[in-house]
């Protein structure tokens, strides 16, 4: 609660009012006994503490209107048992306590220095208690109006404290549209200095903009999803609009608003693909595989569009990761659109949104396509090849003009994206076949990579085999070491036509499958075995080919020593081996 010295100055313009009409002198008093104002003698006193605080266990005048919350009128202070020390001369006085919420919080004090004062003061000393208990009421109220005023101020205070430091951007306009606060945040998204802003009309600042029908309507609204400016500085904003209301009727409107990209980046981080991948994830030592990352580390830093070439598994959307999280726009969305596996009719929306009531179903408020949700950032659009003749053109439009419309609306929207495309179909041919937009292939081949096909760079087999063998025995808690030696052979010798995905599987498999400390024939996927076991198997007809031809070769020759006309020496010697290998194979074959 604040004490009456916070009024000090109307405190002494009401002192001297009183002494001019009244021809005495007058003394206020706070709580503590300190002189607030005061005239003549007492003028020189403002801001002392009263005598009386001398004598702290006296009952004296002004500590028994304290205590008491009595008036008290004192005809003789010499003789006065609870005056206290008459000490300036006074001759007369009527005190009297000011009240504020059943609490005293000081004296009003009229004085008589002379005879005459003391006279007047005692001839109407009814009225003036009267007149004094007014006056104490008067400047009881101007402290509790200083008091609401602080309050106030304290308040508003905090209320811009918490506007400032909050990132939507806040703006407040009342009833004739006039700005009347906005935030820091606001300034940002804006783009104007708060000077600017103030006093001028919504309306100049965002022309149609969705607060003037708060106004009229008095029906506010959540999160919607608004365009502010024209293209290309255009902003996508999510805005929510309450009016304020006085007497039933709109007095003013407050927006908040975000940026629209901004809002889905959050979105994407909390909620999206967290998956960081680098290059070094990308495993395999081949030359051919080192000069496609070597490229896509090149343009990495880029914007260019990308289109990664290769067949199903090679990798593709793990470069187009590994491009995205190398990039300058590594902290935005990664979008994966998937051309191929999303039905046609749905295709146009997912890619570009839609707005409300584009189509039967669809959302009120409509929906962000995936190039509005990739804003800042990279949209991978997979299997670009099964893209519909028509979403090409609009593909293209999009690609050339960096806007988008969504379906049903005339909006447009400017977006930021860099494009990563993908496929393993032979676009040149389709081209050819008039089945994909030449134009749009030469916009989508600004930067191409080529991912080779496992089979042609097997030098990456091996070590991919342990990579995978690592990853799946951590997520399935399995203690495998290695793989026998024949499984290696199987792996590097399968043709793998689903590429480094089927190489993935089949690890995965055979650590499901194995029960002992290393990946063993048994465990593999049948193909892979009976593909090596097919090999095998060739390759051991030839072997038995070759010894039983060593067979019939020594068979013929120890006839000859049969009969005599040559000794085992003399043949060791001719077959260019020892004689202790001959004696060996002799016995080995069962001659
Ligand atoms: N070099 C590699 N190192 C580690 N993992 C790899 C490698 N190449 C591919 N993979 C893994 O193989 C699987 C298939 O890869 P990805 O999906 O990138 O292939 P894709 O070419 O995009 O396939 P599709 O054309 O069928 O979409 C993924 O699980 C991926 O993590």
């Amino acid at each position: 609660m604040l004490s009456l010295c916070t009024i000090g100055s109307t405190a002494q313009q009401v002192a001297e009012a009183i002494s001019a009409v009244l021809e005495v002198e007058t003394e206020i008093l706070a709580g503590d006994l300190t002189i607030v104002a005061g005239t003549g003698k007492y003028r020189e006193l403002i801001g002392s503490r009263d005598e009386e605080v001398n004598y702290p266990d006296a009952s004296y005048l002004y500590t028994r209107v304290l205590k008491t919350g009595r008036a008290f009128v004192v005809e003789d202070p010499g003789r006065d048992p609870f005056y206290g020390p008459v000490y300036l001369g006074e001759t007369g006085e009527i005190c009297c306590p000011i009240h504020r919420d059943n609490r005293i919080i000081g004296i009003i004090a009229l004085v008589a220095f002379n005879e005459e004062q003391r006279k007047r003061l005692l001839q109407k000393r009814e009225q003036l208690q009267t007149f004094l208990q007014h006056m104490a009421f008067l400047l009881a109220s101007r402290v509790a109006e200083m008091e609401s005023y602080s309050q106030l101020e304290l308040t508003s205070g905090k209320l811009s404290a918490v506007l400032e430091s909050i990132h939507e951007g806040i703006i407040a306009v009342d009833r004739d549209g006039m700005i009347t606060h906005c935030n820091r945040a606001a300034e940002k998204l804006v783009g104007k200095p708060r000077e600017e802003m103030l006093g001028s009309r919504i309306d100049d600042l965002w022309p149609d903009s969705p607060l003037t029908d708060v106004l009229l309507t008095g029906q506010g609204y959540r999160d919607r999803e608004e365009l502010y400016g024209r293209p290309p500085e255009q902003m996508h904003l999510l805005v929510t609009a309450t009016p304020i209301m006085q007497n039933s009727r709109p007095a003013g409107v407050v927006a908040s608003f975000r940026n629209m990209a901004e809002v889905r980046s959050l979105a994407y981080q909390l909620t999206g693909e967290q998956r960081r991948l680098e290059f070094e994830h990308i495993k395999g030592i081949s030359n051919q595989l080192a000069e496609v990352k070597k490229q896509a580390s090149k343009v990495a830093q880029g914007s260019s569009t990308v289109l990664i070439r290769g067949e199903s598994g090679t990798g593709k959307e793990l470069f187009a990761r590994a491009i995205h999280h190398a990039s300058p726009r590594r902290d935005r969305p990664f979008v994966i659109v998937n051309c191929g596996a999303i039905p046609e009719t749905l295709l146009e929306s997912e890619l570009f949104g839609y707005e409300e009531g584009a189509f039967t179903g669809a959302r009120r408020g409509g929906r962000a396509g995936k190039f509005e949700l990739a804003e800042g950032g990279t949209i991978f659009l997979d299997e670009i090849g099964d893209l519909p003749l028509h979403l090409q053109v609009k593909l293209l439009h999009v690609l050339q003009r960096r806007q988008v419309e969504r379906v049903g609306g005339n909006k447009v929207i400017s977006v930021n994206v860099r494009v990563i495309a993908a496929t393993h179909r032979n676009l040149e041919e389709m081209c050819a076949r008039g089945e994909f937009r030449e134009d749009l292939y030469y916009r989508l081949n600004v930067i191409p990579l080529e991912i080779p096909p496992l089979r042609e760079r097997r030098e990456d087999i091996e070590i991919l085999m342990e990579h995978f063998l690592n990853k799946y025995c951590s997520l399935l808690d399995k203690r495998i070491t290695g793989f026998e030696q024949d499984v290696y052979q199987a792996f590097i010798t399968y043709h793998w036509p689903g590429n480094v995905r089927e190489l993935e599987n089949a690890v995965e498999y055979a650590v499901n499958m194995e029960a002992g400390p290393v990946i063993t024939l048994d465990s593999v996927p049948a193909r892979i075995r009976n593909s090596w076991l097919r090999e095998e198997g060739a390759e051991a007809t030839l072997k038995s080919q070759l010894i039983n031809t060593e067979k019939e070769i020594l068979a013929a020759y120890l006839q000859k020593i049969q009969d005599g006309t040559m000794t085992r020496g003399q043949l060791a010697k001719l077959l260019g081996i020892s004689r202790i290998t001959l004696y060996r194979k002799i016995k080995e074959y069962g001659l």
